[in-house]
């Protein structure tokens, strides 16, 4: 894997090694590995309930793993928690955004608790106000925030400590289209700013777009992880599509054609494929030599769906790792 072979002078931001979790029976952390170079966006993908929020709540010392070790910013989790503290952000589902203040209020707070002097925290307040788009907002009730406010709100809270490393729980949950684009265009300033960012998401969409790589967990492991590309070569899926709606041109194209998969009802073939220019025409010119005139024709390349699908379908017993 190319994490192995990371050029040694990219500091890690991130390692952790077999950690490991349970809630009374249930396994959530199945000795997890991480390596996770600075500067580098990482996307912890995974079904609900996975383990998602307990990996990021563990590296940001807020709970404690039952075993395995991992360093964050360099801090050992378990030694050095204030260390770690010291160095990250983390914003989620357990936002720190408190409603009944002012947005303003709610970042000079966050000053006050990192200490910074009164004029500093006043600049640090105003100047992240600014950027996240918030200064009309500045002297409402957050309470009175849309989603896509809080979570600007609570991002900008979480960078009034200049953290190294950021973790966003779920950073885009909820929100909608135009929201979630403004938090990515976000989430990038911050790693353009040298931040590494953890991030977990359920959206395939968000890890393709953002993270440099991406972990795929699924029944307390690591099933996949690498480069959204790496993942999409991981598994068989591409193909491409005919769909006929005269039952007997249908038939002449599902007997002469090897290697299709037939949908009868549909009248659709699947012919596998990897989706290039060459195999494309080949097939055209197949069906125009053997006089074949599909309805449609459409090419379906493996995306991140098909390897989350892949990897996180629940397999029988004996045949799961
Ligand atoms: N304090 C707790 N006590 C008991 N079980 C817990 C506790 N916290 C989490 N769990 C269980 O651990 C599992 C993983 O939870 P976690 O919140 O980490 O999942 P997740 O991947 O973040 O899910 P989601 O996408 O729904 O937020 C779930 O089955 C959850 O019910």
């Amino acid at each position: 894997m190319p994490s192995s072979v990371m050029p040694t002078s990219i500091p890690s931001a991130i390692t952790a090694n077999g950690l490991r979790k349970s809630y009374g029976d249930k396994v959530v952390l199945d000795s997890i590995d991480l390596h996770i170079p600075a500067g580098s966006v990482f996307a912890l993908l995974g079904p609900n309930g996975a383990g998602k929020t307990t990996a990021v709540k563990i590296l940001s010392t807020l709970i404690a793993a039952d075993g395995g070790q991992a360093q964050v910013a360099g801090h050992d989790i378990a030694g050095e928690a204030q260390g770690v503290r010291g160095a990250i952000g983390v914003t989620g589902q357990f936002s720190a955004v408190d409603g009944l203040i002012t947005g303003e209020e709610n970042m000079l707070l966050m000053a006050d608790l990192h200490h910074l002097p009164r004029r500093e925290g006043r600049r640090v307040t105003a100047e992240l106000l600014e950027r996240f788009d918030l200064v009309d907002a500045a002297r409402k009730p957050a309470s009175t925030y849309s989603g896509g406010m809080r979570r600007r709100l609570d991002i900008a809270m979480t960078l009034v400590g200049s953290p190294r490393i950021i973790f966003l729980d779920e950073p885009t949950t909820g929100l909608d289209p135009r929201s979630r684009h403004n938090m990515w265009q976000i989430i990038r300033e911050l790693v353009s700013g040298g931040v590494t960012v953890f991030l977990t998401t359920q959206y395939l969409e968000e890890a393709d777009e953002l993270a440099d790589r991406i972990a795929v967990l699924s029944d307390g492991k690591i099933a996949a992880e690498g480069s959204a590309e790496e993942l999409k070569r991981l598994i068989p899926g591409g193909h491409i599509r005919l769909r006929f709606t005269d039952p007997a041109t249908y038939q002449a194209a599902a007997s002469s054609l090897r290697e299709t998969t037939r949908d009868d009802d549909a009248l659709t073939l699947q012919i596998p494929s990897d989706g290039s220019q060459r195999e494309l025409r080949s097939l055209l010119d197949w069906l125009d030599s053997a006089g074949i005139e599909a309805d449609e024709l459409t090419v379906h390349t493996p995306d991140l769906d098909d390897v989350f699908f892949a990897l996180t379908t629940r397999q029988p017993k004996e045949t799961t790792r």
